[in-house]
């Protein structure tokens, strides 16, 4: 996507050929800071500090991790070694296994003298699959948006989101927010309710930033606005991300997910799950007991980060001095209150039946 008519992906090698950018997302919206990471610890750090987030892109950046760290050592000691600390970083989202498994399976049989060049070519298959898929996500969420528009003609599709599912998300384009850009740029006149999404601030930082970039209006309402603007009308459509759904459509999100689709649930306002292949986690049936919830620190709770009048970037406590703090990132939305996910091939149930209608292939996984 871009960034003040500038393209941009939110990884990619750096001209040297061998060192990864990134996006510093601890330091949006107030500046656009490009990191250039140089080994496998600096990724590490980059994916648990955030300064790298979102489902996709930490598997796509754990991927360069892997090729950063083969190219000083392609042992079979390290190949495994490595894969298993960046896998260690963070728990929830599956998408991070998932990248590490293919880059695994990819490099295991290849000579170590071959091995540097062959994790970065798998490491760039993985972006540009996710590329595309996003791209693609985006395509079978649109029929949703225009279908409201149909029956609201002159006036705009309210979406309301959770989080950012954007392309700084992924490599590029996004997912929940893939749909609504497509939409935007297809004519459609649409406006987005932007939950804040404390503690991080994933909304009102980022999503926030990104919608700005790309035109799209759009006002950022606290986490618990969302049910009072739905039992009000204003709240046509709920679109989220991911960071995994299980084999019977639970999905796994960022935390306050699960409050959003009890209250679409309450309103009839649908909630639609948009997700890549790579969310996937066909080895779980029931997400509530078997998916990781990441506890982060209490001081992301306990904090805010924010720009002064005067242009510092300054954290401040905002809870009382002495309280302790719970920070559980992710909670688990069960697939029954999920009116369906848009994935890269279509939109289904969010079911086993519904997944395995559009991933035959995935009937064989463990179960
Ligand atoms: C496109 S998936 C984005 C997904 O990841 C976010 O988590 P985090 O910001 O902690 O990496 C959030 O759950 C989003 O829905």
């Amino acid at each position: 996507m871009k960034i003040d008519g500038v393209a941009y992906r939110s990884v990619w090698v750096d001209e040297d050929g061998w060192s990864v950018r990134i996006l510093d997302q601890t330091r949006l919206p107030w500046t656009v800071d490009i990191l250039r990471l140089t080994d496998e610890q600096q990724v590490a750090h980059a994916i648990k500090s955030m300064q790298v987030r979102g489902a996709p892109l930490i598997g796509a950046v754990a991927a360069y991790g892997l090729a950063l760290a083969l190219r000083r050592d392609a042992s079979d000691a390290a190949l495994e070694s490595v894969a298993a600390m960046l896998g260690e970083t963070r728990p929830t989202a599956i998408n991070l296994r998932w990248a590490l498994a293919r880059m695994l399976a990819a490099l295991r049989p290849v000579a170590p003298a071959a091995r540097a060049q062959a994790a970065y070519d798998a490491a760039a298959a993985i972006a540009e699959d996710d590329v595309e898929t996003c791209r693609s996500i985006g395509q079978h969420g649109l029929p949703l948006i225009q279908d409201i528009a149909a029956r609201k003609p002159g006036q705009p599709v309210n979406i309301l989101t959770h989080c950012n599912t954007g392309w700084i998300a992924t490599v590029d384009y996004g997912t929940a927010l893939s749909v609504i850009y497509q939409a935007h740029d297809a004519g459609i006149p649409v406006h987005v309710w932007v939950d804040e999404t404390r503690p991080r601030n994933q909304g009102s930082a980022l999503t926030a930033w990104e919608l700005g970039k790309h035109g799209v209006p759009h006002t950022v309402i606290a986490d618990n606005a969302g049910g009072h603007l739905m039992q009000h009308g204003q709240v046509d459509i709920v679109l989220v991300g991911t960071d995994r759904v299980t084999r019977h459509g639970d999905v796994a999100n960022k935390i306050g997910t699960y409050l959003k689709a009890l209250a679409c649930h309450d309103n009839n306002v649908p909630f639609w799950v948009a997700l890549p292949h790579s969310t996937l986690d066909m080895s779980v049936r029931d997400g509530l007991r078997e998916i990781p919830i990441e506890e982060r620190a209490a001081e992301e709770v306990l904090t805010v980060t924010g720009q002064t009048a005067d242009g510092k970037v300054v954290t401040v406590r905002t809870a009382a001095p002495g309280s302790a703090g719970a920070n559980p990132a992710f909670d688990v939305t069960p697939a029954r209150l999920v009116t369906g996910l848009i994935t890269e091939r279509g939109r289904c149930d969010a079911s086993e039946a519904g997944l395995l209608g559009l991933y035959p292939e995935f009937a064989a996984k463990a179960a």
